[in-house]
């Protein structure tokens, strides 16, 4: 299993380390390449994406990502900025498929922000697309109008094709759960969430046994809140998809819990926490680390077909969890407050 590791920025080098941890404790046939990416592929090489680091990705078989980010890197021209080469690495990646599972572990019940009976058993897929939408779509930028105004542009665009293949993943996923979609868009005012709209309902007869349902991506958002549970399948663009996940986590208990896989047509996958670099708390030993551990756990799972490991992961951090470890951002009373490593190392010895 080659899989290359990019630790990036922020808190990345530390949860990264503690996915790593897990994965070399379960006596697999590994080979672990690291490389830098974002400020960290800036300081090293100039470039946010390394073509070093491009070349590994491309080379292995899956990737394992922290995050990469920091507000010193905020007056550098857009190109070099760590974000860009994440952007760009999922573009090169053609890793159009962004699974986002929202889970509540029945023991982080009291660390939601929302009363427990809304949120028990919480089980919600977020599918994202990844490589569209206003993130990439052209014309951008800053430019100075005639009349020394400046303007700032984005475009927000989509084709069928990328609408169609980010369906197919949405309904073959709802399939293997609950049989129901939910697609997020904003069709009432937005001609690319129109097609979007469209074909969805396309998509939608292939597969008869799904109940395809539609929503509005501000009602979504209150939805989220108000009643979580009504979701099983959302499917949605990027930055809708964006949006809505960091929303979703706090459902969970915390950014620090939801993990993703980020896929190609063929399952060769980028796995990475759904937060970022967190820089108010890098470096302290403190972030959580179970968003990484799991989103290994669906490196093992999606590129791998491991789903006997993929499971022992799983059920190694719902262990640590019943057993009251807890970083900060999900520490409640009467539960034991751990740092990042030794979260790490709960989960190990859970396994
Ligand atoms: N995938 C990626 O690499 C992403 C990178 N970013 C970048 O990260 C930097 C920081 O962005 P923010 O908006 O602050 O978002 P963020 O997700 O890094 O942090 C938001 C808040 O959540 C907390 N948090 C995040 N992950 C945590 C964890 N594992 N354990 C405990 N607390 C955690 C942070 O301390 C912060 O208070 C920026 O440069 C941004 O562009 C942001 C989102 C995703
Ligand atoms: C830097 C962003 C494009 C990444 C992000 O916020 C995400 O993928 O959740
Ligand atoms: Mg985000």
């Amino acid at each position: 299993m080659k899989i290359a590791v990019l630790p990036g920025d922020g808190i990345g080098p530390e949860i990264v380390a503690q996915a790593v941890k897990v994965l070399k404790a379960l006596d697999l046939d590994l080979e672990l390449n690291e490389a830098p990416i974002g400020g960290a592929g800036y300081e090293a090489a100039g470039d946010p994406l390394p073509a070093e680091t491009l070349k590994l990705a491309k080379e292995a078989d899956a990737v394992l990502l922290g995050a990469v980010g920091d507000w010193k890197y905020d007056s550098l021209p857009r190109d070099q900025r760590p974000e860009r080469g994440l952007l760009r690495i999922r573009k090169e990646l053609n890793l159009f498929a962004n699974l986002r599972p929202a889970l509540l572990y029945p023991e982080l019940a009291s660390a939601s922000t929302l009363k427990p009976e809304v949120v028990a058993g919480l089980d919600i897929m977020i599918v994202r697309e990844l490589t569209g939408d206003i993130y990439f779509g052209q014309p951008r930028g800053i430019s100075t109008l005639e009349n020394g105004e400046r303007e700032g542009i984005n475009t927000m665009r989509y084709n069928e094709s990328e609408i169609r293949r980010i369906a197919h993943v949405a309904f073959s996923i709802a399939m293997k759960r609950n049989k129901k979609v939910c697609s997020v868009d904003k069709a009432n005012v937005l001609e690319t969430t129109e097609l979007w709209r469209q074909v969805m309902i396309e998509v939608a007869k292939e597969y008869p046994e799904v109940e395809l349902s539609h929503m509005y991506v501000d009602n979504a958002a209150m939805q989220l809140i108000r009643a979580p549970k009504q979701f099983d399948v959302m499917v949605t663009g990027n930055i809708f998809g964006d949006i809505l996940s960091d929303e979703a986590s706090m459902l969970t208990g915390s950014i620090g819990m939801l993990p993703s896989a980020s896929l190609d047509q063929n399952n060769k996958g980028m796995y990475e926490p759904s937060h970022g670099s967190a820089p108010d708390i890098a470096g302290k030993d403190i972030a959580n680390p179970l968003a990484t551990i799991l989103s290994a756990a669906m490196l093992l799972r999606y590129t791998f077909n491991d789903e006997a490991n993929a499971s022992r992961v799983e059920n190694a951090v719902k262990k640590a969890l019943e057993q009251g470890y807890r970083t900060a951002d999900i520490w409640t009373e009467g539960t034991n407050k751990v740092k990042c490593s030794e979260m790490g190392d709960a989960v190990v010895a859970a396994l």
